[in-house]
Parts: C-alpha cells; sequence; structure tokens
C-alpha cells in the first residue's frame, strides 16, 4: 500500500533520517513510537508528500507518491498534522465536510451521500452538537476531533496520525483510536499513527516501529518492542513491562 524506501533527510546539515525503511499494508494499523527528535513526524510527512526525502523514495500502491494528482492521491490519503486545525470562523459541520470536496466538482453542492458521511463522521467523534459551532471557538482537544472527523470524512484508504491523542481526554483518546480501528477494519485501510502514549500503542497497532535518531531501532508486534531493556535504551528509564487484565496486551509502567 505505503512503502518508504532508502529515505534519508536532512535540516541544514543535520541529518534527521537515515536510510529509513518501512512499508505499511491495506487493513494494518502501523504505531509509530521514539524519543523526541528522533524523526517520527519527519518520516510522517515525508510518507505524506508534504516534505521531500533528500534521498530514497516512498511509493503509494506501486506509484511513487510524487507521480499522483493532487486529488487523486488526496483520495488515497490523508494526514492529519501534530499542529491540528487552525481556529477558523467555519462551522464544525463546514470544515467536516471539507474532508469530501476531493470528490466533489467545483461549485457542486454536497450530495447526500456527502451528508450522509460527514453526519456519520460528526455521530461517531462526538461533535453532533457541536456541528453550527465556530471552530474558532472550540478547544484545542475539540479541534483535534474535528481535524480527524475531517480526514474521515475524506474515506481515505492510507491515514497519517501525527500524536492524534495529545489534546484529548482519556475518554476521547480511547474512542477516537476505536473508531479509527473499527473505521480501518471495516474499509481495509492503512493507519500510520505516531503515539507518545506506549499503551495506547500496544492496544491499537498490529505492528510498531521504534525510531531512535533517526533510525529503526526495533519494529515488531508490540510484545516484540515493548521490551523494559528496548524502552530503556531509547527513553533512557526503565519501565516495568505487565501484561493488561483484559486485553493481555503489554503495557508500560514508569517509575519504582
Ligand atoms: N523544518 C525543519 N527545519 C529544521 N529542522 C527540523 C525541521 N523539522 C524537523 N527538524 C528537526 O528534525 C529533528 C526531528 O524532528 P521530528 O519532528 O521529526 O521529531 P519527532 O520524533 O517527531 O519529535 P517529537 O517526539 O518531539 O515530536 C528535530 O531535531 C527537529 O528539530
Amino acid at each position: 500500500m505505503i512503502r518508504v524506501e532508502h529515505v534519508s533527510k536532512a535540516f541544514h546539515g543535520k541529518t534527521v533520517l537515515h536510510d529509513v525503511n518501512l512499508y505499511v499494508t491495506d487493513g494494518e494499523f502501523l504505531g509509530i513510537i521514539g524519543s523526541n527528535g528522533s524523526g517520527k513526524t519527519t518520516l510522517l510527512r515525508i510518507m505524506s508528500g508534504e516534505e521531500r526525502p533528500d534521498e530514497g523514495n516512498v511509493s503509494l500502491r506501486g506509484r511513487l507518491l510524487e507521480r499522483w494528482k493532487v486529488r487523486e492521491r488526496a483520495q488515497q490519503l490523508t494526514v492529519v498534522s501534530q499542529e491540528g486545525l487552525t481556529p477558523v470562523p467555519f462551522s464544525v459541520y463546514d470544515v467536516v465536510m471539507m474532508g469530501r470536496h476531493v470528490y466533489q466538482g467545483r461549485f457542486q453542492p454536497p450530495s447526500a451521500r456527502d451528508r450522509e458521511v460527514v453526519e456519520h463522521v460528526l455521530a461517531v467523534t462526538g461533535l453532533e452538537g457541536m456541528s453550527p459551532q465556530s471552530v474558532a471557538q472550540l478547544s484545542g482537544g475539540e479541534r483535534q476531533r474535528v481535524a480527524i472527523a475531517r480526514a474521515l470524512a475524506q474515506e481515505p484508504r492510507v491515514l497519517l496520525l501525527d500524536e492524534p491523542t495529545t489534546y484529548l481526554d482519556i475518554g476521547y483518546q480511547l474512542s477516537v483510536l476505536e473508531y479509527v480501528k473499527k473505521w480501518q477494519v471495516a474499509h481495509g485501510a492503512a493507519v500510520v499513527a505516531v503515539l507518545h502514549d506506549l499503551n495506547l500503542a500496544a492496544q491499537f497497532c498490529e505492528r510498531i516501529v521504534l525510531m531512535e535518531g533517526g533510525h529503526i531501532a526495533a519494529e515488531g508486534a508490540p510484545s516484540d518492542v515493548l521490551q523494559a531493556d528496548i524502552l530503556q535504551r531509547v527513553y533512557r528509564t526503565r519501565p516495568t513491562i505487565v501484561r493488561h487484565p483484559l486485553s493481555g496486551v503489554p503495557q508500560v509502567l514508569l517509575g519504582s
């Protein structure tokens, strides 16, 4: 579905990604974790086409990213960036409807299907009651939910999420990721999420890539990557790893 081959990137002479190779298949939920400044966002921006690599390339469905027409690519792939939405003076409904623009002709009013998708996405992201409200008046977490709702309304085949849960309370962290997961399974879509919360990563990702200093330091199932020795090397602190009593996935406890 999406393949990163031998990607390197430097900013002002400082190498941020070194020869990174990565793939994501249809129907897979891939987590990218790692220390601050390890290159996670840069990698995601290169995967989305927002940033060009200095070396190497990224292909989507076997075609180089830059060979896609902008509109066709937007129907396949979308990204929710770390910054989220700027507080624009548009209603929540209109901003989420913007996700449908990639399917609409110029000046064409929204179709019944566009409205149906938007209303469904607003409901599952808990934004229904806020739909007439201006995005400029929302809190950071509410704006983040709008950004995710707009991306879902775009119905991409590949969804790239940069720290999607940062501003969300624990209830929305779970419900948004649960919805993304349900949607990903139902549509056979691929999700790549940069996550700082290792416990959420363990619960939602089939595979985790751990970044360190622009390299992939470890990669595999959550139980292969979330190991005390590996995490201590990257995060400079030794966690205790336990099993979640309900799901059995590894969970990371900090402190002694
Ligand atoms: N546009 C840019 N110009 C200059 N340096 C940049 C730019 N983007 C990223 N960097 C640098 O590249 C390095 C990796 O940044 P990146 O945002 O990819 O890391 P990250 O792993 O996502 O970090 P964090 O966990 O803190 O969000 C950092 O040292 C950062 O300062």
